[in-house]
């Protein structure tokens, strides 16, 4: 039996508006090196990847700076107005060349601090199971609240998240590519903007595995977390 293919879609198309810096976050020094060139030398070391598909701004000035910008084994695509239309880009623009039952893991490039480890894990679950797909995934730490936000701006307890198997989502996201494409399709032509691959399958009532991650595999989403992503980042951590 033929042993599935698998491709990479990196989303790096957003403006990174809540990291507040002069520049999208996935271009912002780290290291001494753009921070998505961390994210893209993981994924290129890890050889289960056919080739990488790095979504990107179509405005994009800083690409051609990447360490990575002439290599061959990276198709772009051009980044939509969400997260969602841009990974469909990405998916679109692998159509030509995977197959309909292909693994393709979908991997923000705002996450540079992925182990090669956790996509050991990652491929692992998916042998020999009947899930749709299975995602990264790091099991809630503290008690979760749910707040209310009142008419002065301030925000309040409403009452405790019951937080047993309460997991925060990570990428990568893999998911065979046909079904995925089509997931997406239906969500985005039903107004379904879903934040995450998985959202898209649970809407065509299919589920994922949660196959649990490390929680350094951090977004850098907000200021405090590039320093983090750097410690994260050092040599020997
Ligand atoms: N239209 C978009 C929006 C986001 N992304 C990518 O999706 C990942 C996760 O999104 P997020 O952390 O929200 O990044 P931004 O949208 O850039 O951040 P913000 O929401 O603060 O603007 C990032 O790698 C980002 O580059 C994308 O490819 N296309
Ligand atoms: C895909 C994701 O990283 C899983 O947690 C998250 O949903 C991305 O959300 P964002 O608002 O686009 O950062």
């Amino acid at each position: 039996m033929s042993v599935s293919r698998c491709w990479a879609v990196v989303p790096a198309a957003g403006v990174g508006s809540r990291m507040q810096a002069e520049r999208p976050k996935q271009y912002l020094p780290l290291h001494g090196r753009y921070l998505m060139d961390h994210t893209l030398e993981t994924l290129l070391g890890y050889k289960r990847f056919e080739q990488l598909v790095v979504v990107l701004s179509e405005q994009d000035p800083y690409w051609c700076d990447s360490e990575f910008a002439g290599d061959a084994r990276i198709i772009r695509a051009p980044g939509g107005s969400e997260r969602c239309y841009s990974v469909l880009n990405g998916l679109r623009a692998l159509q030509d060349l995977a197959a309909a039952d292909d693994w393709v893991a979908v991997h923000d490039v705002a996450r540079p601090c992925l182990r090669h480890s956790d996509l050991d894990a990652l491929f692992g679950a998916l042998q020999n199971t009947a899930a749709c797909g299975a995602i990264l995934a790091s099991p809630t730490r503290d008690t979760m609240k749910r707040g209310v936000l009142h008419a002065d701006g301030t925000v309040a307890i409403d009452h405790t998240v019951e937080r047993t198997q309460l997991w925060h989502a990570l990428t990568p996201q893999v998911f065979r590519y046909q079904e995925l494409t089509q997931a997406l399709e239906y969500c985005l032509a039903h107004q379904l903007e879903v934040t995450d691959e998985a959202s898209a399958l649970e809407q065509r009532q299919r589920s994922a595995l949660l196959v649990e991650g490390r929680a350094d595999n951090l977004k850098v989403t907000r200021p405090e977390d590039l320093a983090l992503a750097g410690l994260y980042l050092t040599p020997g951590k």
